[in-house]
């Protein structure tokens, strides 16, 4: 198991050539926020904007259209009920489906019909327990699934007294695409390389913390590419951040972590 460093961050994080625009640093679509949990799904959309993403688009219920413009008017929104959810879907370099998705099945499965093997897909928060429980078709994607240790126990099996890094191996191999198994100390699993995240605290045990991770996986693979360093990158970065802010703050916030993104990342790009 290789321990992540700062080193990973300055790797992937490089600075933007200026001949380019605002495609050039890929289109991210959010499919998430039921009318209970719209926070995570505009969470999931600040932290894929403040990371970099070049579009972000938010497939989301429409009583969160109007909250999430006023929060986030960078963002665009398609009610995720409608037939052009399929067309965002498309469209995408990178699909992160979950943040707040609740039990809707059926646009679970349509987003993963329609997912292509060019694409990223990032399975999150309730699609994660969705999938464990309905095991719908997976595309052939580049999956990478952002379990907590429950939604873990769901996928996997393995309770949670008993996931330990071997235990954890062996289950990811079974999954196509990375796992990032995240806990106190987040591993991650890709094919048979695994990596742990020695950063990041108890100031992160707040809702909307792996909604903000999500979004900042999603962002990292959509600009810096489909390669697990980026997912690594955004990991440690997300616990990075964090523990600068918990020196002063008892709790770090899913919006105080987002705001110290572009700082954060301008800060590692010239490293
Ligand atoms: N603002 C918003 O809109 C927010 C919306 N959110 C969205 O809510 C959806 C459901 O996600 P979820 O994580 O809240 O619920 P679920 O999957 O049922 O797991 C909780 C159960 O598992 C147990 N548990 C044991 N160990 C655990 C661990 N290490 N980490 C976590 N839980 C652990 C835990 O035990 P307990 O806390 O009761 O002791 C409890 O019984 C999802 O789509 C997410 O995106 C959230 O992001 C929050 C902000
Ligand atoms: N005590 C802790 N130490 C380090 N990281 C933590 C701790 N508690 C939570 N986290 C991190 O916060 C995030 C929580 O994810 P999750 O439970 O999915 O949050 P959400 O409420 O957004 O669904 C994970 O990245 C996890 O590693
Ligand atoms: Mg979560």
């Amino acid at each position: 198991m290789q321990i992540l460093s700062e080193a990973i961050v300055d790797q992937v994080i490089q600075p933007r050539q200026q001949a380019t625009h605002k495609g050039d640093f890929g289109r991210v679509l959010i499919v998430g926020g039921n009318a209970h949990f719209g926070g995570a799904a505009i969470i999931a959309a600040s932290a894929a904007v403040y990371a970099g993403a070049g579009l972000v688009t938010v497939a989301t219920d429409s009583h969160n259209h109007a909250p999430l413009h006023a929060r986030l008017p960078e963002a665009m929104v398609i009610d995720s009920q409608r037939s052009d959810l399929i067309d965002a879907v498309h469209q995408a370099t990178v699909v992160v489906i979950g943040p707040g998705l609740g039990d809707d099945e059926v646009t679970l499965e349509r987003v993963l019909s329609a997912v292509t093997a060019q694409q990223t897909l990032v399975i999150d928060g309730s699609a994660i327990t969705l999938y464990a429980a309905n095991q719908p078709a997976l595309p052939q994607a580049h999956i990478i699934w952002t379990p907590h240790q429950m939604e873990w126990q769901r996928l996997s099996g393995i309770a949670i007294a008993d996931q330990t890094p071997e235990t954890s191996a062996i289950a990811a191999a079974k999954l196509p695409g990375i796992v990032v198994a995240k806990s106190h100390r987040t591993t991650i699993f890709a094919g048979t390389d695994s990596y742990q995240n020695p950063v990041g605290s108890a100031a992160l045990a707040t809702g909307g913390s792996g909604d903000t991770l999500a979004g900042i996986i999603g962002a990292f693979n959509a600009q810096f590419g489909a390669h697990v360093t980026s997912t690594l990158a955004a990991v440690y970065a997300h616990s990075d951040i964090s523990d600068q802010l918990a020196k002063t703050q008892f709790v770090t916030l899913p919006t105080a972590i987002i705001a110290q993104l572009p700082q954060y990342m301008a800060i590692h790009a010239n490293k």
